[in-house]
């Protein structure tokens, strides 16, 4: 039976041993884990079950934050699948997701993300290091997984976990590297998805040592019932991160619902994806069926729709604000008449 018992597990008291905190159960999003308020706590504090859509590119993190989201996640997935054009299983590295999520937190300032950090890119120092770009990036937090090289999708089979006190050790030196910083941390645990060598109790055994190394908030991955989910949110301490993945092992549920059952955050990392990539396919099998979309525009953004969404006129009354148009109306920079001299 999964008990919170196991939070004193001797892995747990290992942990401590070596210097780890241990941590007081968080039941509200006050403060991090080092007692400082991070973005993200204001967040979950104001909604509840705060919503998090994976956002993939500048583009992406625009139109989620025009519908009215209000926080992003840069998922690996997303990324590595329209970066480089490739599955989820490692290929994408640290630097590229931090290039992509300065560009993302770049785009959109006023739309607060947390990256997919998977797993820190190696050892503690690797771990460090990624979350130093990431922060740099402008990123107000990260996922940070325990799984075994090579990692996989969530979801997959055949996955591996390294060792609990291996990975606590990584979030205790993610959450140094972190320092004073406005980030949040999230220790996700695979062990779940691990087929026959571990279930749902060691998945909650890790998720409670995790939280006892530093972490703002666990993640259980791959719950496969909505008692399951019930059973993360009884026994796991603190703030608890769910994954709604479409096609996906857990069952869809809402924010309301995931706050019922105990979640503070219902991140929904493809749905974006998905989407852009059904109307990918349909827009190019339309024109390459038809060699025109004059029939039916009907699955496209219009012209002035998506002139808006990126800021087109706002940039063009900048422009116009900074520079003169010659007597042929061609707009030139505007120089600053040279200063007066005093003499
Ligand atoms: C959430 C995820 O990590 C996918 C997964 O492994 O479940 C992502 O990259 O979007
Ligand atoms: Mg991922």
């Amino acid at each position: 039976m999964i008990t919170s018992s196991l939070q004193s597990s001797s892995s747990a008291r290992a942990v401590s041993r070596r210097g780890v905190a241990r941590r007081s159960v968080r039941c509200a999003a006050a403060n991090g884990s080092n007692g400082h308020r991070t973005t993200f706590h204001r967040l979950i504090e104001e909604n509840g079950c705060l919503l998090l859509p994976g956002v993939y590119d500048a583009l992406s993190a625009k139109a989620a934050y025009k519908q009215g989201i209000k926080a992003g996640f840069v998922s690996g997935y997303a990324v590595s699948a329209t970066v480089i054009g490739e599955p989820d299983l490692g290929l994408l590295t640290p630097p590229e997701m931090a290039r992509k999520a300065g560009q993302i937190s770049g785009a959109v300032p006023t739309l607060p993300i947390i990256a997919d950090a998977d797993t820190g890119g190696g050892t503690v120092l690797n771990v460090q290091r990624t979350i130093r770009q990431l922060i740099t990036a402008g990123c107000k937090g990260c996922f940070l997984e325990d799984q075994a090289w090579p990692k996989r999708i969530g979801h997959m089979r055949n996955k591996e976990v390294i060792g609990m006190e291996e990975f606590a050790a990584k979030i205790a030196a993610a959450r140094e590297a972190i320092g004073d910083s406005d980030f949040f941390l999230v220790a996700r645990t695979d062990a779940r998805g691990t087929s026959a060598k571990y279930g749902l109790e060691e998945a909650v055994k890790r998720a409670n040592l995790y939280a006892d190394a530093g972490a703002d908030a666990t993640f259980v991955e791959a719950p496969r019932s909505t008692e399951e989910l019930a059973i993360i949110g009884r026994e796991t301490k603190g703030l608890r991160v769910c994954n709604m993945m479409e096609g996906g092992i857990t069952p869809l549920h809402t924010p309301e619902e995931l706050k019922a059952l105990g979640f503070h955050m219902a991140v929904y990392p493809l749905a974006g994806l998905y989407a852009a990539t059904r109307a990918l396919l349909d827009v190019y099998g339309t024109l390459s069926a038809k060699g025109t979309t004059r029939d039916d525009m009907s699955g496209l953004a219009h012209f002035d729709e998506f002139n808006d969404l990126i800021g087109l006129e706002e940039k063009i009354r900048t422009e116009e604000r900074l520079s003169v148009r010659d007597a042929s109306d061609k707009l030139h920079v505007r120089v600053r008449a040279p200063v007066k001299e005093l003499n």
